[in-house]
């Protein structure tokens, strides 16, 4: 029987990340130890390769990053001559493809070759990112300093000082939550996109194009929307109760697979709590549990991974247009392991679809229409 939005089909295997019984693993390892434990970098090499990387992996790994990490000059000034208001999603989308341009091995499809580009990719969307926010701040473009981590870079790219340690050990946390996740829409597209064997960046542009949307990874940032819109407090129950009334969705709740919660979300609201705690403007973070509170109640819908993502890069000084391109800054992680994984065992990813059209027409002359 068919089915809307795909909904329960099992359209390949993997053996990258999985979603059992509620349960998240990437590589077979429980999120929860991962969030605990691992760093973005230790997730990044563990889905690339199957397996945790020797001290000695992830000290070349995280070389690698830094120097990848720099832009050629040609993309500083594409950068530059976009317009102002775009964006940065689009910017992201655009900028990708434009990579394509400026790497020698965009056509070497050997094993090495897509391995290096993964690298090459995940090491610049991060100053890609930082740079876009720089760039309309009309400040310097920073690179990647070695000598810090992934999400130190992160954050030094785009503040030009070095983070506080709260404030790039959350980012981390965020990062290695959002890496990957199972055939999600924009994991999906990139696999459709490569299974015609098209390079590595049409598939990571395929999928920014998918993240964007609101109902997958746009919403982080319609989360904020919404309670920049609410205001205050005492505004948050009308506010729902009427968008209930008016049958408008509550962005960062529901989940197609996670039926009993997202394993994710309870990370994302605990780093919430504490950084709204530690910087005194707890307003949003207080808005965020009513809410949460309503829906559960009302709905029996629970918060996913975008609904504190929200509060907690809000209490960053992160800016909301910012926050779905952050998830593709982690996501790229997970879009890469499963281009990898598709190109390895390559068939074209061409379903059928019910024709459910007029059937019989003929074609009319323009003159007698
Ligand atoms: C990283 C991520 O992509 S996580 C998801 C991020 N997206 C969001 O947070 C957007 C808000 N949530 C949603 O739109 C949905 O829950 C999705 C897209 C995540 C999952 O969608 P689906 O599995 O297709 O569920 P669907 O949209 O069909 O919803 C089923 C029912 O629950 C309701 N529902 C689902 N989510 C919500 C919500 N957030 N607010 C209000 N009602 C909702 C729907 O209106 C529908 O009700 P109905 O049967 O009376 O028409
Ligand atoms: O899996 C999904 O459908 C959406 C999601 O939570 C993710 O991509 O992280």
């Amino acid at each position: 029987m068919l089915t809307t939005g795909l909904e329960g089909v099992v359209a390949t295997q993997s053996g990258i990340s999985s979603i059992m019984n509620g349960v998240l693993t990437y590589r077979g390892i429980n999120i929860n130890e991962l969030a605990e434990h691992a760093s973005f970098e230790e997730v990044m090499y563990l889905l690339w390769n199957d397996d945790l990387p020797t001290a000695q992996q992830l000290t070349e790994l995280k070389k690698e990053l830094a120097v990848q990490g720099v832009l050629p000059e040609e993309i500083i000034s594409l950068l530059k001559s976009f317009p102002k208001d775009a964006h940065p999603m689009v910017i992201l989308r655009t900028v990708i493809s434009a990579l394509e341009m400026y790497d020698s091995q965009a056509y070497d499809m050997s094993l090495e070759a897509n391995h290096r580009k993964a690298l090459n990719i995940q090491a610049k969307i991060s100053t890609v990112v930082a740079a876009i926010q720089r760039v309309k701040e009309n400040k310097n473009i920073l690179s990647p300093k070695p000598e810090f981590s992934f999400s130190q870079n992160f954050l030094y790219m785009l503040n030009g000082e070095e983070p506080e340690e709260i404030a790039s050990k959350s980012l981390d946390t965020a990062l290695v939550l959002h890496a990957d996740h199972e055939l999600n829409a924009s994991t999906f597209a990139s696999r459709v996109t490569v299974g015609t064997l098209a390079n590595i960046y049409s598939g990571i542009v395929s999928a920014i194009g998918t993240l964007s949307g609101p109902l997958h990874g746009g919403a982080n940032e319609s989360v904020m929307e919404m309670l920049e819109e609410i205001g205050e407090v005492e505004n948050t129950e009308p506010y729902i109760c009427k968008a209930l009334v008016d049958k408008k969705k509550i962005m960062g709740f529901g989940h197609r697979v996670y039926k009993s919660g997202d394993p994710r979300a309870k990370y994302l609201k605990n780093m919430a709590e504490n950084l709204t705690t530690l910087t005194g403007q707890s307003k949003f973070f207080d808005i965020s549990v009513k809410i949460d509170e309503i829906i559960t109640l009302e709905k029996g819908l629970l918060p996913n991974v975008d609904f504190y993502s929200a509060t907690t890069y809000h209490s960053l000084g992160i800016n909301r247009n910012l926050f779905t391109p952050i998830f593709a800054v982690s996501r790229t992680s997970g879009w890469t392991a499963h281009i990898l994984e598709q190109y390895s065992n390559n068939r074209l990813i061409r379903p059928r679809a019910e024709y459910i059209g007029p059937q019989l027409r003929h074609y009319v002359p323009v003159e007698h229409r």
